[in-house]
């Protein structure tokens, strides 16, 4: 009897052991899955990677990629199943056969493992793939939509003379030396290549005749007449341009295109290259004004002021520009938007009035009553969005009470958690990082209680008395003009139990405990990323924030080398143009921008004619390609590079990708790896590159760096056969769920996009057709994959739903030609129905136009691109179309005929095309500015059209 009960309990204690263990390898399974996706070896948070990285790959059979490649996901799961079930019946058989019989017969146990496991495999299968909805499709339906319009007065702005000549763009090594000379006995880390800084030039311009005829090609062949947000908040990049086109000038032979209007669709394209020709910098790369969101520039402002104001991070000459450009965008309510075009927001106006008045406009200045009667009409700022909130509370202008929780502990969790930080789409994460080190520091700005500017803002930004306010009942006030992405309840009823955890006695030691390790992480990964990223790190954002994090960390040391470092990078963001000094989203698009100037000019088969051009592009791919193997070893970022660091921090490999902007920059993305790639071999199949190769005028990009290329695009490839941004998914759509910000719509993960997925599909095509041995099995396991998945996001009325840039049209050419170059036939449904949509929406001048609120909206703005356009029509949605339609050579040539000709017909004097709306957008409601797009889209749609349709353009109507 008592060995009975012994046998039973032992029993017992034997399957709930196989309980747990089975839910703890499948928990594993499930959670470790995407993170092991990082295009590299496991990293053992998952126990059956585990076990092939120690036993499979150990004996060399091709191990573990080989695996987890071949292994397709319900074949996947089966495996992580047959695992769970194997060691299930080997625990059940090992106990009955200690044990005795009773329930534990063979039979028995096997029969009820098989049951256990069908159970959990259902359980595993659908709760991943349906309730948790593996990846949601960005483009979903969107309630609310933009009610109001911006509006500025009427007024001309113009900048000093002084201010536009006396600046100048310098590049490459140029800048390099600039910022040195400003830094003595410091040096900049990583490849000069595609840097671009604005410095104060020594010598002004000269010859008056030719200035002027320089000024006016830089604006199209007009004369310049200031800049007026009321009838466009878009700048035309006109400094930059007049100080290249003076550059190109002079030097010898070089002459301007001709003036004569162009008569054909050839002479046209040529016009245009030539002009754009003029814009390319020293290094070949195309630089241009990356601006638009106005949330970016007052965290350096709050950067540079919580510093104590250093002229080496921000000088008097900069901080003149910087508040030109706050005054201008000021709308005619005070208020001013999240971006260029956005109407006010409470995000874009409490940032924007704090940058005001720490740059020194006076309290009482006209624009500074305007702004704070505009914040104050709101509700103050105790209703603007969370992240002006922390940095309010970052200069002691909000007690952190007010903030809810960001703890910096969330990176002391597991791996295989399903909600680890780890798993958030790289910006976000790369953000939420040093949020977590300054919350979780509780960082104030050292002065705060002194500083008389602080002191009045606190009663210039409440309509309360600010030392009566209740934090913590404030923290989740958001004003409806921010909240795009309302605060899901389950991350409401995250933040006020967080709110416990911060507020409540009894956590304090164990929040003290954990709470110091996390800093510790934090800023160890702070520091990778900066050294990663040569101090450039992955955006706007995190740059000023990691700088105040090193600050605060040195003990407010603004000699401490890492925070001299950081300041050595900040020009990297600065751009000039007629509205002023602006921060940009990146620290500029150089290899994006220049890939497509590539690819437009071998469509439109000019490479060869502007073969110096060409060079200089090929030069600049060259170097920007990210090659750790070759970054010297006294690089600090090349310690980074080693699997151990990637896997500790999150990072995919990089080896053989390229980025947006530069090789120093670090972060490849799968997009800009497959565009860099694309332009290399068009570049390759041109005379003039096959000559210089030959003569050895330019340096060989080998094979084997191609190869590196496409190992990365197929390695960034996710499980639903499309390709995200940065990395591979590694959550779920109810990650969204926890999106902590208000103002951004579908942050937490990397989706798989139309965009990137066409970019990759087209160049594992275009290098399949010129290196059809390399991996042949892989490229074509992986294009079938990816054309299904572009075929599975088109929506119902033909269309993709495009999130990088204005909107529709961009994300149904990008669909179109990713499934015609993955080979379906021009005459299927699918591409039918996609060209049909774009006709529908051609508009009666011919052209196509959408603006910025389709991408907010999720809904094609019904009146095209009323406000910036042509009558609707925009020159860049009109060559997206174009482009569109005739890769799939879509047989109403009548109608492409009217597009083609409204291109030509908007084209200025000087060969440029006219700046208009926006174009580009990113997280669904912020939009950013693609200067060089009303050029490159243009010639490569001539292009394209001309060679598709060949000369059917000319008769005018
Ligand atoms: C952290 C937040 C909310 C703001 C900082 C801004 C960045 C998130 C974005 C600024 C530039 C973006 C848009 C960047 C630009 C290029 C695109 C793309 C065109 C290559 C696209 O196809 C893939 C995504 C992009 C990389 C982008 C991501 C988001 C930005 C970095």
């Amino acid at each position: 009897m008592t060995e009975d009960r012994i046998q039973i309990a032992l029993g017992l204690i034997g399957w709930s052991s196989v309980m747990v263990l089975s839910a703890l390898a499948m928990a594993t399974g499930l959670a470790a899955t995407p993170l092991d996706q990082l295009g590299m070896r496991p990293n053992g948070s998952c126990l059956w990677s585990w076990l092939y990285h120690h036993f499979v790959d150990s004996v060399g059979v091709g191990g573990y990629d080989a695996i987890q490649g071949a292994l397709a996901p319900p074949l996947r799961l089966n495996f992580h199943m047959a695992g769970v079930l194997l060691l299930w019946a080997s625990f059940v058989y090992f106990s009955d056969q200690q044990y005795g019989e009773c329930v534990f017969s063979l039979p028995l146990s096997i029969w009820w493992s098989g049951l256990h496991s069908m159970c959990l495999y259902t359980l595993y299968f659908f709760v991943l793939n349906h309730l948790m909805d593996g990846v949601s499709v960005p483009g979903g339906p969107r309630a609310s939509k933009i009610q109001r319009q911006p509006i500025w007065d009427d007024r001309l702005t113009t900048l000093d003379d002084e201010d536009k000549e006396k600046w100048k763009c310098m590049v490459a090594e140029e800048s390099h030396e600039d910022t040195e000379t400003k830094f003595p006995g410091k040096k900049l880390t990583g490849e000069p290549s595609g840097r671009q800084i604005w410095s104060r030039a020594t010598t002004s311009a000269s010859n008056h005749d030719k200035e002027k005829l320089i000024q006016e090609m830089a604006l199209g062949g007009r004369s310049y007449s200031g800049f007026n947000p009321s009838k466009n908040p878009n700048s035309s990049d006109v400094i930059f341009r007049a100080h290249q086109i003076r550059k190109y000038l002079s030097i010898d032979g070089n002459v301007p295109p001709p003036a004569t209007p162009p008569k054909s669709i050839q002479d046209c394209t040529r016009k245009a290259a030539h002009f754009y020709s003029m814009l390319q910098c020293s290094d070949g790369h195309f630089a241009a004004d990356y601006g638009g969101p106005h949330f970016l520039m007052p965290g350096l402002v709050i950067a540079w002021y919580i510093m104590g104001k250093p002229s080496s991070c921000l000088n008097n000459d900069q901080i003149k520009l910087l508040k030109h450009y706050i005054l201008v965008h000021q709308q005619s309510d005070g208020g001013w938007g999240t971006h260029i075009e956005s109407p006010p927001t409470m995000f874009g106006s409490t940032l924007m009035y704090v940058a005001m008045r720490l740059l020194g406009v006076p309290k009482d200045d006209p624009a500074a009553v305007r702004g704070r009667k505009f914040l104050k009409e709101n509700g103050g700022v105790l209703y603007t969005s969370s992240w002006s909130k922390f940095y309010l509370c970052l200069l002691g202008l909000m007690d952190w009470r007010g903030h809810n929780s960001v703890p910096p502990e969330m990176w002391l969790l597991p791996n295989w958690f399903p909600f680890h930080p780890g798993r958030m789409w790289c910006h976000a994460r790369m953000v939420y990082l040093p949020m977590g080190y300054l919350y979780g520091s509780q960082f104030v700005y050292e002065d705060a209680e002194t500083d008389a500017t602080i002191q009045s803002l606190r009663s210039e930004l409440y309509c309360e008395n600010y030392i009566n306010i209740s934090w913590v009942k404030t923290r989740h006030w958001v004003s409806p003009l921010d909240d795009y992405s309302p605060i899901p309840l389950m991350m409401k009823t995250m933040q006020n139990l967080l709110a416990c955890y911060e507020n409540w006695d009894i956590f304090q030691p164990f929040k003290r405990f954990f709470r110091e390790k996390g800093i510790k992480f934090s800023l160890k990964y702070i520091h990778a990323e900066d050294k990663q990223t040569n101090y450039i790190d992955i955006g706007p954002v995190n740059k000023v924030l990691n700088m105040i994090s090193h600050y605060h960390a040195t003990g407010n040391d603004l000699n401490d080398p890492t925070v001299v470092d950081h300041m050595m990078r900040v020009q990297d963001y600065l751009w000039i143009a007629e509205d002023g000094m602006k921060m940009q989203g990146y620290n500029g698009s150089q290899c994006w921008d220049t890939s497509f100037c590539a690819q437009a000019l071998f469509e439109a088969n000019l490479l060869d004619e502007f073969p110096g051009v060409s060079r200089k592009i090929w030069n600049y791919l060259e170097r920007t390609q990210i090659l750790s193997t070759e970054v010297s070893q006294s690089s600090p970022a090349y310690k980074y590079e080693a699997n151990e660091y990637r896997n500790m921090y999150y990072r995919h490999i990089s080896e053989g990708g390229w980025p947006f902007s530069t090789s120093a920059h670090g972060w490849p993305i799968s997009d800009c790896t497959s565009e860099g790639l694309k332009a290399v071999l068009c570049l390759l199949r041109t005379k003039c590159i096959q000559d210089s190769l030959k003569d050895k005028r330019i340096v060989c990009i080998s094979e084997q760096r191609l190869y590196k290329a496409i190992n990365v695009l197929l390695t960034y490839q996710n499980e639903d056969g499309g390709w995200a941004t940065y990395e591979n998914n590694r959550g779920w759509g109810w990650y969204e769920q926890l999106n902590p910000s208000e103002v951004f719509g579908d942050i937490m993960i990397d989706y798989s996009y139309v965009e990137c997925s066409m970019a990759t599909l087209t160049a594992l095509v275009d290098f399949r057709e010129m290196y059809p041995h390399h991996r042949p099995n892989d490229i074509q396991q992986s294009i079938n994959k990816g054309h299904s998945f572009l075929k599975s996001v088109q929506r119902e009325d033909g269309s993709w739903y495009g999130s990088w840039a204005c909107c529709f049209t961009y994300g149904t050419f990008f669909g179109i030609e990713g499934l015609v170059k993955c080979g379906e036939s021009l005459d299927s449904t699918a591409i039918v129905r996609a060209c049909k949509f774009l006709l529908q929406h051609q508009r009666k001048n011919g052209g196509w136009g959408e603006d910025f609120t389709s991408c907010y909206d999720k809904d094609y703005a019904k009146n095209g691109m009323k406000r910036y356009g042509d009558e609707g029509s925009g020159v860049v949605n009109t060559a997206w179309a174009l482009l569109g339609l005739s890769i799939a050579k879509y047989d109403d040539v009548d109608a492409i005929r009217r597009g083609v000709q409204y291109l030509m017909k908007r084209q200025l004097p000087s060969g440029d095309w006219p700046q208009e709306g926006i174009s580009g957008v990113f997280n669904r409601s912020v939009g950013i500015t693609y200067t060089a797009y009303r050029n490159v889209f243009p010639i490569w749609a001539l292009g394209r059209c001309y060679a598709v349709y060949g000369n059917v353009f000319n008769e005018t109507e």
